[in-house]
């Protein structure tokens, strides 16, 4: 990997202390950084260097999986450098290049610079703009961008950020992390389709009942409300991680596909889920809001009387919807989203329903076998099961599910940010969410955003420790289903 600087804005923040120095320190001692390398981190307050790196080291005996003393901590620590830089000032911008520069001298490495912006989405439009006008990313090398969701609040917020962006830096050279995307368990779904076969011909609506797509969630707003209580779950979730998710499970790649084939497949998918109008929202998305309850043995109070969110709040903590693909592959066959705060528990999983030959062939057939399932854990378990049916021959010839599962060790497993920012230095983009993937949700979402806004649909509400409103159940048994 070619020597690099990286250049943290927000570096005082809680994303680059619980999540960017573990990741880069686990990448040092992994040896995936370059051997030589410069961190810039940045903020308002004026910090010493030394102080900066006793705060990295605090950072990392909190958050990261592997402990961190001793030499190799201290040999790490020594690449990073503090500025004060105001994301409005000319000035910080240009005494960043300058110590930029310095430190790139010093160290003999060329001027690759990544940027990564860890701070407020409102300001990535003025950084952009500083590192372009200031000379930052002028220099030989590559320069790369980092940016972190949320990628615009709507369709035309997210085009006018994507305009701001591209006037500094191409399509190329921006990597949008959606972390969801650097989870081993959604990385694995590239490499359990082609390499397996078996399940690549099963992959179609042939095969195929139903494709249902979780991630419940045991924590509530938290500290989060000034930012929750203006997005919703459809923001925060539906609309990047869960439509992520659904475009990983439904691409059919072929073996060692580059990035940009990677893309266009998602791309595919995206373009060709079902639009839906402002009225047809109520019949394809339930929304819900948690009251009080139990989290697990602990009472909690509901989404109203949360620090800090309006006592007359319609946002959304829940949300379930069926979505349709209009393609060869994927007419006919149902996807159904859900995710929600606040709910019985932490689950983030794919289930794929089989259809059922037996119960259609044979009518008359008294045995009640279970459709297959295949079920991909994804956090906080790691694992592939697949649920078979067998006939038990010590029980008269019953007919029973077994399992066949498999579940990885995943304690010694790179978390996302580590995939990710790995990714990025070797400006590998096919775990980041490209431009039109962003636009094309935006897309398809803006029709339930504003029947949100608008109230048109109702607000259920689910007792907190439950599994969502009724309402997302009553969705599946439409359609003869029901989660799993
Ligand atoms: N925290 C998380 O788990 C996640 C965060 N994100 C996203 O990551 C980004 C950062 O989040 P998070 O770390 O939680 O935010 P924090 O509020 O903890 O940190 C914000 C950072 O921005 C800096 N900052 C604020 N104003 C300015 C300014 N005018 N000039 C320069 N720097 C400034 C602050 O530095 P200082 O005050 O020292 O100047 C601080 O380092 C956001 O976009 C968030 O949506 C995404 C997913 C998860
Ligand atoms: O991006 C976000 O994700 C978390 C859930 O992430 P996970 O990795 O724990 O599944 C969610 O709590 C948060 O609201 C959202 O912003």
């Amino acid at each position: 990997m070619e020597a690099m600087t990286f250049v943290l804005f927000g570096a005082t923040g809680d994303l680059a202390k619980r999540k960017i120095y573990p990741a880069l320190y686990n990448l040092f001692i992994d040896h995936k950084l370059p051997a030589e390398f410069s961190v810039f981190g940045l903020g308002r307050k004026e910090i010493a260097d030394v102080d900066f790196q006793a705060s990295v080291r605090e950072s990392l005996a909190q958050f990261s999986r592997r402990p961190a003393d001793g030499e190799r901590v201290e040999s790490f620590l020594r690449a990073f450098r503090y500025s004060a830089l105001n994301v409005n000032n000319t000035e910080d911008y240009q005494k960043l290049l300058s110590a930029v520069e310095i430190r790139e001298k010093e160290l003999g490495i060329p001027e690759n610079r990544m940027f990564y912006l860890s701070v407020a989405p409102e300001f990535f439009g003025t950084i952009a703009h500083h590192i372009h006008e200031n000379g930052l990313g002028a220099g030989k090398g590559w320069r790369r961008l980092i940016i972190e969701k949320p990628f615009g609040h709507d369709l035309e917020s997210a085009r006018a950020l994507h305009q701001q962006l591209s006037k500094a830096f191409t399509e190329e050279e921006i990597y949008r992390i959606d972390h969801y995307l650097g989870k081993p368990m959604i990385q694995n779904l590239e490499v359990l389709g082609y390499s397996n076969p078996v399940l690549q011909a099963l992959w179609t609506n042939r095969y195929i009942a139903n494709v249902q797509i979780t991630a419940n969630e045991l924590v509530g707003v938290e500290e989060r409300a000034a930012y929750f209580d203006q997005t919703g779950t459809i923001r925060d979730m539906f609309q990047n991680h869960m439509l992520q998710i659904l475009m990983m499970v439904t691409m059919h790649l072929p073996q060692r596909s580059t990035p940009e084939e990677v893309q266009s497949k998602k791309r595919t998918i995206v373009e060709s889920l079902r639009p839906m109008s402002k009225e047809e929202v109520g019949s394809q998305i339930v929304r819900g809001q948690y009251t009080a309850g139990m989290n697990g043995s602990v009472p909690v109070q509901g989404y109203l009387d949360e620090h800090g969110v309006a006592p007359d709040s319609t946002n959304d903590t829940y949300v379930a919807g069926r979505i349709w693909i209009d393609t060869p592959f994927w007419n006919d066959v149902p996807f159904y989203i859900r995710t929600g705060k606040r709910t019985h528990e932490k689950s983030t999983k794919i289930v794929i329903e089989f259809k059922e030959p037996l119960k259609i062939s044979t009518e008359a057939n008294q045995d009640e076998a279970e459709p297959n399932l295949l079920t991909i854990e994804i956090n906080p378990m790691e694992s592939i099961t697949l649920k078979l049916n067998t006939r038990n021959a010590g029980k008269g010839g019953k007919i029973e599910p077994v399992l066949m599962n498999f579940t990885t060790n995943s304690k010694d497993a790179p978390e996302a940010y580590e995939n990710l920012i790995h990714d990025a230095l070797r400006g590998d983009a096919t775990f980041f969410a490209h431009w039109d993937e962003v636009e094309l949700s935006w897309k398809w979402i803006q029709p339930a955003l504003e029947a949100f806004e608008e109230n048109l649909i109702p607000l259920h509400t689910y007792a907190a420790g439950t599994n969502g409103p009724k309402a997302a159940h009553d969705l599946l048994a439409e359609d003869g289903f029901k989660w799993w």
